[in-house]
């Protein structure tokens, strides 16, 4: 049963509009290698255009359409939003699944954070208005003050390929609960479900120009739209050399940012663990959505006296047969899980998809995921490491863009496996003999997004909680993410927080009103009746 991809146009001002220059992008199955369908390439014209209407709709009149509109007025959209998501739930899952590679389980969980998000902004945007006019405590009695919190503007949204539709969300979501208006660039690689996002909002009848939705290159769609003079912020996910460009050019206009960015984070796994937990977290915490997470667990840091054993049952539990990292409910394998490819990779778990570009998209071959992480495993191997299990295509797969989950040893901290992010399915590992040394390795990075500890200690997992110089702390797990609590980096993983209260404050600009209230004169000058 093949799914059929929608043809779609940009979402400019309520409408389905085409691109100026009427290009497209060939959209790509990973699983097949083959082109099926294409999505607008859009460019500095027909970004001219979304700015427009995204600024027109947050002064529609005089704001009362949408900015200035009650939360719970927005919020009423919001809700309409996650309802239809979770109506096309199925499809939309298989249509994620088949444009970004993930498996179809993941890509329909991804589906219910989607709509969960949605719903979580649409309560704070419902809690807003209560929330105006926070008194600020002065010590002067002449005076009064309180704060107003306002949307920021026009803000360009750009988003990666991993998680298409839920990275999306992170940022849609309270942009809209706040009273922006916006415009989403989603990435080349992977834009269908944002496509499919802006049917329906057209559908619930978001006011037009609220929600602007541009596929296209980064460098042709993405590159001017954060660099617009009209656009008041840019939140940005993706890699560190971008978000570093998208930096310099937002510097030009003082313009505000928020950063996402890339990772290598560690995990700790100390001797006094259950192994099979351990080796569960360890797995899912780097393998997960084909280990294509910004937050991925990629580097094992192991005590010296239990790594035989942590390893050996990773390896059982990496193995196709004995299939198990799913914090879902364990499945049965088909034999022969991989000959039914054509509605995205449903049953791969332990044969890894990556993504890789082709076709139209001119892109150089060191941005090509699958063709990365094979180089990053060879070099790996060229510099002196062991390539423990995997390491290379799966020899049964013939077509589309697999790679075996890779578990690589003998590693220094000089290697480039060390210090760089794969994002794909490749782990390294270093053993550690003391709680102040494992915590030196795990900080031993220019990243700091994600850290795990797995310990039955609960005071040592509390010390290195402490310890760890990243945004995002797990403690016995690795990567499960709640839209309540706050997302985001340290160092070279970029600044700012998502989700949560703080993801709304992204998207806020906080004006102080102040008040002199006593009936004497301020007295610094003489009055000028009494000269
Ligand atoms: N932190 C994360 O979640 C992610 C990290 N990455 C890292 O980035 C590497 C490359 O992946 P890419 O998809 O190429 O990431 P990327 O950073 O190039 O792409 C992310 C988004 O930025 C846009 N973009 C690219 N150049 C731009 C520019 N000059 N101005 C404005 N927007 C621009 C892209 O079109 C896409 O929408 C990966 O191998 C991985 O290491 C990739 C995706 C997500
Ligand atoms: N849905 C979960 N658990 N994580 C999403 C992480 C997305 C990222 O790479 O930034
Ligand atoms: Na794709």
């Amino acid at each position: 049963m093949a799914i059929h991809l929608p043809n779609r146009h940009l979402f400019i001002d309520g409408e389905w509009r085409e691109t100026v220059l009427k290009k497209r992008i060939p959209v790509i199955n990973p699983a097949t290698e083959q082109i099926i369908g294409d999505i607008p390439a859009a460019t500095a014209e027909d970004v001219e255009i979304a700015v427009e209407a995204a600024k027109k709709a947050f002064s529609r009149n005089k704001g009362k359409d949408w900015s200035s509109a009650s939360g719970a007025y927005r919020a009423k959209y919001l809700r309409a939003i996650a309802a239809k998501i979770t109506e096309r739930k199925s499809e939309l899952g298989k249509l994620e699944a088949i444009d970004s590679g993930k498996p179809l389980d993941e890509a329909l969980w991804d589906m219910d954070d989607v709509a969960g998000c949605f719903e979580y902004y649409a309560d704070l945007a419902e809690g807003l208005d209560a929330k105006q006019k926070a008194p600020v405590s002065l010590p002067m009695e002449t005076f009064k003050s309180y704060v107003l919190k306002e949307p920021l503007g026009v803000v360009a949204l750009i988003t990666p390929w991993n998680y298409p539709l839920l990275l999306a969300t992170w940022k849609v979501a309270p942009a809209l609960a706040a009273g922006c208006t916006a415009i989403l660039k989603p990435s080349e690689l992977a834009s269908v479900t944002c496509l499919e996002l802006a049917e329906v909002c057209r559908e619930v009848g978001l006011p037009p120009g609220v929600l602007n939705i541009l596929t296209g290159l980064g460098t042709e769609a993405g590159a001017p739209l954060a660099s617009h003079p009209h656009v008041d912020k840019v939140a940005f996910t993706g890699s560190t050399a971008t978000g570093s460009r998208i930096m310099a050019s937002a510097a030009q206009m003082i313009k505000p940012v928020s950063m996402e960015l890339g990772g290598k984070s560690p995990i700790i796994v100390f001797e006094d663990v259950d192994l099979d937990k351990a080796a569960e977290w360890t797995l899912f915490g780097c393998f997960w959505t084909n280990g294509q997470i910004c937050s991925a667990t990629s580097r094992l840091l192991v005590h010296v006296s239990v790594m035989p054993s942590v390893l050996n049952a990773c390896q059982k539990t990496s193995q196709p047969k004995a299939l198990c990292y799913s914090v879902r409910p364990k499945k049965a394998l088909h034999q022969n899980f991989w000959t039914d490819l054509s509605n995205g990779p449903k049953k791969l778990k332990s044969l890894i998809l990556l993504k890789k570009v082709a076709g139209l998209v001119q892109l150089s071959v060191e941005d090509r995921q699958y063709d990365k992480t094979l180089k990053f495993i060879a070099t790996a191997k060229s510099e002196g490491a062991t390539i423990l299990s995997g390491g290379g295509r799966p020899k049964h797969l013939n077509k589309g863009f697999f790679v075996e989950p890779t578990i690589i040893t003998d590693v220094t901290t000089s290697m480039q496996i060390w210090r760089e992010e794969v994002f794909g399915p490749v782990l390294c590992v270093k053993t550690f003999s003391t709680e102040d040394e494992a915590i030196e390795l795990a900080n031993d990075t220019q990243y700091g997004l994600g850290a795990a500890v797995i310990s039955n200690d609960p005071e040592r997992c509390d010390r290195v909680a402490k310890d760890f110089r990243s945004g995002i702390v797990w403690v016995n797990c690795s990567q499960p993410c709640f839209c309540q609590a706050p997302w985001g980096g340290v160092k070279r993983s970029g600044f700012g927080r998502e989700l949560g209260e703080w993801g709304l404050e992204n998207y806020f600009s906080v004006k102080q009103v102040t008040q002199y209230i006593s009936d004497e004169p301020w007295g610094w000058y003489q009055s000028p009746s009494k000269l």
